[in-house]
């Protein structure tokens, strides 16, 4: 049988990134993925509007949810500060596994925990499993129809404090309109969205930020 995409990503990676240097690897990947095969990375315009909150909200720790091949993994946890840390969270075993291999290739192994399986299942033992207390962010890019159930766990838990920022993908393209209608009616959130285009297409689409304030 052939290679899978995720796997064709990897090659890239390795072909034209360099070792240890995580800027290399997104380029890497961007150019991939624009001229010779689209995947659903975060990608390069809606990447920098990552970049900027990520730089404004600057967490000790993060939470992803949907890592697929560790694109955004590579994005957030290169602007993280030197003690921070990146949970990421993906239930297909073979995406987690090139993962793991492109964030260990951009050299932020140490700074990312990637784990297996269903953020449903995973959210309610992130205290007990990595003695979290509260995420100060959290990048939604999973199931779009999982981001509020999800959101409504992160918020039973306990893991969202004043001040957390949530930033979630694809909100007009697949979309997620529930999630919308939720954050956007909901008084202990304040939201914002920032428009922009679907990875390496002209199609729209766009980020939404919602600061939690309980
Ligand atoms: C959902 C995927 C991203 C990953 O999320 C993991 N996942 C899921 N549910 C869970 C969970 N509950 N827990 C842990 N991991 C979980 C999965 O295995 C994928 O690897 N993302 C997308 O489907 C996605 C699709 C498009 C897209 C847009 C236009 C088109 F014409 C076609 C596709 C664009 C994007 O930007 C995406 O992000
Ligand atoms: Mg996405």
């Amino acid at each position: 049988t052939g290679s899978s995409r995720p796997q064709r990503m990897l090659k890239a990676v390795q072909k034209n990134a360099t070792k240890g240097d995580p800027k290399s690897v997104i380029s890497a990947i961007d150019y991939y993925c624009r001229h010779k095969e689209w995947a659903m990375n975060v990608g390069d315009d809606k990447g920098l509007i990552l970049d900027s909150v990520l730089t404004e909200v600057n967490p000790s720790t993060a939470l992803e949810l949907g890592t697929y091949c560790g694109y955004s993994s590579v994005r957030i946890a290169r602007l993280l500060s030197p003690d921070s840390k990146l949970i990421t969270i993906e239930f297909n075993p073979a995406f987690a596994a090139i993962a793991r291999q492109i964030i260990a290739y951009a050299g932020l192994q140490d700074k990312v925990i990637l784990v297996e399986g269903a953020s449903g299942d995973l959210i309610p033992k992130m205290k007990e499993r990595f003695g979290i207390k509260s995420f100060d962010f959290v990048f939604l890019d999973h199931w779009k129809d999982r981001y509020v159930p999800d959101t409504k766990l992160l918020e039973d838990c306990g893991l969202l404090k004043k001040g957390t920022v949530l930033l979630a993908d694809n909100v007009i393209c697949p979309g997620a309109p529930e999630y919308l209608k939720y954050v956007r009616n909901n008084p202990r959130y304040e939201s914002r969205y920032y428009p922009s285009n679907l990875e390496y297409t002209k199609v729209e689409d766009g980020l939404e930020k919602s600061v939690f304030l309980e």
